[in-house]
């Protein structure tokens, strides 16, 4: 997954500038930064759900338009009905991706939902409709993941078992783009990070960010501070 020069404004103030980077195969790349850095906007990009001014962003080499239906999991905008169940939502994508229906009951018991996934999403808390986003994403077993800010809501149990999934997603050959404030969280389950303010200031692998003294959490301090640039 690429993106080359992405470039974006909104009412003539520019939210990304130039935004390039590369997440690999078989890696999972945290994308950090403050609120409003243009993380969801370079996300949008990519999901096609917002247009660049210039430059582009592409899943192996091309745009998503352009993907089979099921590519791309991403639990940006999660969007289930509020008078659905879970169930009903999942079972609605499903039959969308043409994954089998007999994926979701095993998949709400995953995410924790084996029971809630009965009731209606109107009844959901923000966790159980995370857990739900999670669910839809991962539903087509996707060779790309595309999570923003997906620890939002959860609870520890939540957390530890996304953090599996991030990971068993990679180990199986996934590219797995992850946006989080979490730094501590994170830096448990990246390969490579990208620090990004309107533009990449920084990006750099797992060791990279682990041989600074305090660790991903330290690297942001000194990436935002303006100490540590990209080489
Ligand atoms: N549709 C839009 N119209 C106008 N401005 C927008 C739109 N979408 C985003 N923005 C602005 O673009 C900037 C970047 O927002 P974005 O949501 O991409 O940041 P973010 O890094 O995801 O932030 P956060 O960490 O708070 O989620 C913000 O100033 C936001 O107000």
């Amino acid at each position: 997954m690429a993106f080359e020069r992405v470039s974006k404004a909104y009412g003539g103030r520019p939210v990304l500038e130039d935004v390039s980077f590369t997440a690999r195969a078989g890696q999972v790349t945290g994308f950090v930064g403050r609120n409003g850095a243009g993380k969801t906007t370079a996300l949008r990009i990519l999901l096609g759900l917002a247009a660049p001014d210039s430059g582009h962003a592409t899943v192996g080499g091309r745009p998503i338009a352009e993907l089979a239906p099921g590519t791309v999991g991403a639990s940006l905008e999660p969007g289930a009905h509020p008078a659905r169940t879970g169930e009903g939502h999942l079972l609605v994508q499903a039959a969308a991706l043409g994954v089998p229906q007999a994926r979701v009951r095993p998949l709400l018991g995953e995410v924790g939902l084996a029971s809630a996934g009965r009731k209606k999403v109107k009844g959901y808390s923000f966790g159980m409709r995370q857990r739900l986003a999670l669910a839809a994403a991962l539903l087509p077993e996707p060779g790309v993941l595309v999570l923003d800010e997906p620890t939002n809501g959860l609870d520890p149990d939540g957390i530890r078992w996304l953090r599996d999934q991030l990971r068993s997603a990679a180990a199986h050959g996934a590219t797995v783009l992850v946006s989080s404030h979490l730094l501590g969280e994170l830096e448990q389950v990246v390969d490579e990070v990208v620090v990004l303010d309107r533009t990449v200031l920084w990006s750099g692998d797992r060791a990279a960010t682990l041989d600074v003294d305090g660790g991903l959490e330290q690297l942001y301090q000194d990436v935002i501070a303006g100490s540590r640039r990209i080489s």
